[in-house]
């Protein structure tokens, strides 16, 4: 069946000099390819895994300008290729376990799944019960990580402008009296956490819907949510949500539900603007917040100079398909326009990106043409590792949007994103405290419970070890008593000597009277 012979294209795997910046080391965006199981065997396919990295996508006579012998198979490369018999969990260890181990080392990452309506990108983003995608994979290992490293709730507080305030541990308490009153698996932990370090968690979900941007978790009524929220600088230039929810989770559970929360938010706000739920971009990030303990390793340094954030944004893409195969109007038509549109923007700005860095041109890179682009500025232009998952039906009827897929997935691993370097700040104190400072409590627990029965059962005499022995008697020899001085002293000093040797002549003759 073979039209042409494969090519390799030109933008396989390859490493680019830095160009373009003066940043120092960066990586290409890591993009990979999962192919979902066909529904129908039967059916017609037009792409094939023909290895671990690489798929062959051949024109089936259903596609547009298969007549006019326009069309050509094509080879395309990837990082990683799933194929139909890979499991959530081969998926989540090779793409998104790094992007964890990033997260508490204080890197930024950014995961996006791309593809055609129907071919499995929430799937892979978020799963279901019984087959769990990336996210709770992410949040499981996460908390299992940090969970002996963990702040009490309210010690992080958002100060709403993208960044977090230390409260003491009393503001701390009163903030979680308030909140009392108004109310899976096998995964290991991951290496590389900071034990002096205490951890907190918070979560934003957004959507990006006809090119406004909705706060899923926003309290209130349905109406209220709908009002779409404005993207901000913040004093470091990153871009954020203004006054976007960020809620607090202390376990995985906690953040599932509020994501199912927000799911909920998501599906009532479809109904009132008449969306359909797989047209809008959806944005669940992880923040991570760390900062160091205080000198004794017991509570967070008061001292907001010393927090390190870092957050991973999961990033679930509406359909990538053509407005034309899909005979939509109306409404529908105005959604699929706007989606186009942010997934052009995202796509003209990547080229550009792509541009700026091969020739050293310095064009202005789009960002602001979409609320999408803009609130991935933050990881193409700073530092941090992104990647993207490209999600294919390998079905006949789907390949000439799957052809663009995947002449976007070429380009955008052409791309490449500076390397964050570690920013953890050790505020200048000794590493080890905490764990030294759990040890010293732990030991005198243990002595408290046991009580003076441990005490006893102790093979030393603490008190005589560190004495010099009984007090000396009076030497006075102008008494009538002095005849007894020479035998008192005598005892005394026999006294001292056989002391001193128990239990293990620690201290030796140097501390008797000698005789
Ligand atoms: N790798 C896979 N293995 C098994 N089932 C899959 C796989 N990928 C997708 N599916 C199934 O295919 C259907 C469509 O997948 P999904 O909803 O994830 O597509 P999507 O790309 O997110 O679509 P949309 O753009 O409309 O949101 C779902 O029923 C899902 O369970």
């Amino acid at each position: 069946r073979l039209k042409t012979p494969a090519k390799t294209p030109k933008s396989a795997y390859k490493s680019r000099p830095n160009s373009g910046s003066n940043k120092g080391q960066k990586d290409p965006v890591s993009v990979y390819c999962r192919v979902r199981p066909m529904q129908c065997e039967s059916d017609l396919a037009c792409l094939k895994v023909t290895s671990s990295t690489t798929v062959l996508l051949t024109p089936p006579e259903i596609a547009i300008n298969y007549r006019v012998g326009a069309l050509r198979e094509t080879q395309h490369i990837f990082k990683h290729v799933f194929d139909v018999t890979s499991l959530q969990r081969d998926v989540y260890n090779v793409v998104a376990q790094p992007l964890v181990e990033g997260l508490i080392r204080g890197r930024n990452g950014l995961l996006f799944t791309y593809g055609v309506t129907g071919s499995g990108k929430t799937y892979t983003m978020t799963g279901d019960m019984q087959n769990q995608g990336i996210m709770p994979r992410c949040l499981d290992v996460l908390f299992k990580t940090i969970s002996d490293y963990q702040t009490k709730k309210f010690v992080f507080k958002p100060d709403r402008l993208n960044g977090f305030e230390i409260l003491s541990e009393a503001d701390a308490m009163i903030e979680r009296q308030a909140e009392l009153n108004a109310k899976f698996s096998k995964i290991k932990r991951l290496e590389g956490i900071d034990e002096d370090n205490m951890y907190a968690v918070f979560i934003t979900y957004v959507e990006v819907y006809n090119n406004s941007v909705y706060d899923l978790l926003e309290e209130g009524s349905i109406q209220k949510t709908l009002q779409s929220k404005i993207i901000r600088e913040d004093a470091t230039h990153n871009m954020y949500v203004h006054g976007v929810t960020e809620v607090e989770v202390k376990s995985m559970e906690d953040a599932i539900e509020v994501f199912q929360l927000g799911q909920k938010r998501k599906r009532m706000g479809h109904t009132i603007l008449n969306a359909e739920s797989s047209r809008s971009h959806s944005v669940f990030t992880v923040r991570l917040v760390q900062a160091p303990t205080d000198r004794d390793g017991e509570y967070v340094l008061q001292d907001r100079r010393t927090i390190t954030v870092s957050q991973l944004s999961l990033v679930d893409l509406a359909g990538s398909e053509r407005t034309n195969r899909t005979k939509n109007t109306g409404q529908r038509l105005k959604e699929a326009g706007n989606i186009n549109n942010s997934l052009m923007t995202l796509r003209t700005c990547l080229e550009i990106l792509r541009e700026n860095q091969g020739s050293g041109v310095n064009k202005m890179v789009p960002y602001r043409d979409s609320k999408l682009t803009l609130l991935f500025k933050n990881y193409f232009d700073g530092e941090g590792q992104v990647k993207m998952i490209v999600c294919i039906n390998p079905r006949a009827e789907d390949y000439d949007e799957t052809a663009q897929v995947m002449r976007f997935a070429e380009m955008t691993q052409d791309v490449q994103i500076a390397r964050q370097g570690t920013k953890l700040d050790m505020a200048g104190l000794t590493p080890g405290r905490r764990k030294a400072n759990q040890l010293f409590k732990t030991a005198v627990n243990k002595l408290d419970m046991a009580g003076e029965s441990y005490a006893r059962n102790l093979d030393i005499d603490l008190g005589m070890v560190y004495s010099l022995g009984p007090n000396l008697p009076r030497i006075q020899l102008n008494s009538p008593d002095a005849d007894n001085l020479v035998q008192d002293l005598e005892a005394m000093t026999k006294n001292v000597c056989f002391h001193n040797k128990r239990p293990s002549d620690t201290f030796p003759t140097s501390y008797s009277l000698g005789c």
